[in-house]
């Protein structure tokens, strides 16, 4: 969007909502309500429309306030609960759009943080979360617009992944400042940031199962990793997206943003000792990024190149 102002200036694209609003939702079930499931998500919202005036003349008639933003979803775990940061977030956007003609399209970007049960074999209640530590999943649902379109792109960020063997490295392009050294056996590590965003199909679907499209998913990159024997982190990029493709009809695309976290061999000659690619240091940076994108033929990306994601 962009608005002639008249003078020197054009308002350019604008959004604005309630950034990272964390909403944690306990639900009782059991005869006596005492075993719960929890969600625990961070839900930012962005609105854009009709917001000239409020940029340019100070007139906020069109602007329903950030606070209200955070308000609806408050209520709206409590009203309609949590299914899965997807479901929740499209019916999030869908309100937005749908109850106030100045919002034209609406953006729910969320996180979710995990959490296991603490297994207490003596309590019939169950109440007792340990963190789990894996990954955050997240979810980024677009809806209205020009098209009223629906978007949806899953995805998950900060799992961590290693290969102690079975990756190689080498016949790379020289030039006289290559000083790196061929790896015939090296370790391959990254911290997966991945993104998959669903056909319209699946989007559309009031009763898509999100959780365990998400499950089915991060299987496969993780196994599609383990599995691979790797000649470069690209190659092994290239086979965790072809293996979700593989399997997830209903996933169009699909991004990885991979970390390269490197293990330098430590030199053990000064001690007389041996190393046989036994002790590594591993370094938190500077690092190898690598990223891509790998979509179904005759689909076009919509998955974001620019985000910048850090290892
Ligand atoms: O898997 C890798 N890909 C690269 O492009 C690269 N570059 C580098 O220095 N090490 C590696 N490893």
């Amino acid at each position: 969007m962009s608005s002639n102002t008249g003078n020197r200036y054009v308002l350019g694209q604008n959004q604005y909502g309630k950034a990272e609003n964390r909403v944690v939702k306990i639900t009782r079930t059991g005869n006596d309500g005492s075993w719960h499931e929890i969600r625990d998500l961070n839900v930012s919202v962005a609105l854009r429309g009709e917001y000239r005036d409020v940029h340019l003349t100070g007139d906020n008639a069109n602007c329903l306030p950030t606070d209200t933003t955070k308000n609806t979803v408050f209520a709206f775990a409590k009203e309609h609960g949590i299914d899965s940061p997807e479901a929740f977030a499209i019916r999030l956007a869908k309100h937005f759009v749908h109850s106030q003609a100045p919002i034209h399209e609406a953006q729910i970007r969320v996180e979710e943080y995990a959490w296991d049960r603490i297994p207490v074999p003596t309590r019939r209640d169950q109440h007792s979360f340990v963190r789990s530590g894996q990954e955050v999943r997240t979810a980024q649902v677009t809806y209205g617009g020009n098209s009223g379109r629906l978007e949806v792109i899953s995805g998950l960020k900060e799992l961590t992944v290693l290969n102690s063997t079975n990756s190689e490295f080498h016949g790379f392009l020289k030039d006289k400042y290559t000083t790196l050294k061929e790896a015939h056996d090296r370790i391959l590590a990254t911290k997966v940031t991945g993104r998959w965003a669903h056909s319209v199909v699946a989007s559309g679907d009031e009763d898509f199962d999100w959780d365990r499209s998400y499950k089915d998913v991060k299987r496969r990159l993780l196994e599609a990793f383990a599995d691979t024997y790797s000649y470069s982190l690209q190659q092994t990029l290239n086979q965790m997206a072809e293996r979700v493709l593989d399997g997830c009809p209903t996933v169009n695309e699909v991004r990885l943003n991979l970390p390269n976290k490197h293990h330098f061999l430590v030199d053990l000659d000064p001690f007389g000792l041996k190393n046989d690619n036994e002790v590594y240091y591993a370094a938190d940076r500077m690092y190898g990024l690598i990223e891509g994108t790998v979509h179904r033929d005759g689909v076009s990306p919509v998955i974001a190149t620019s985000d910048w994601v850090t290892g």
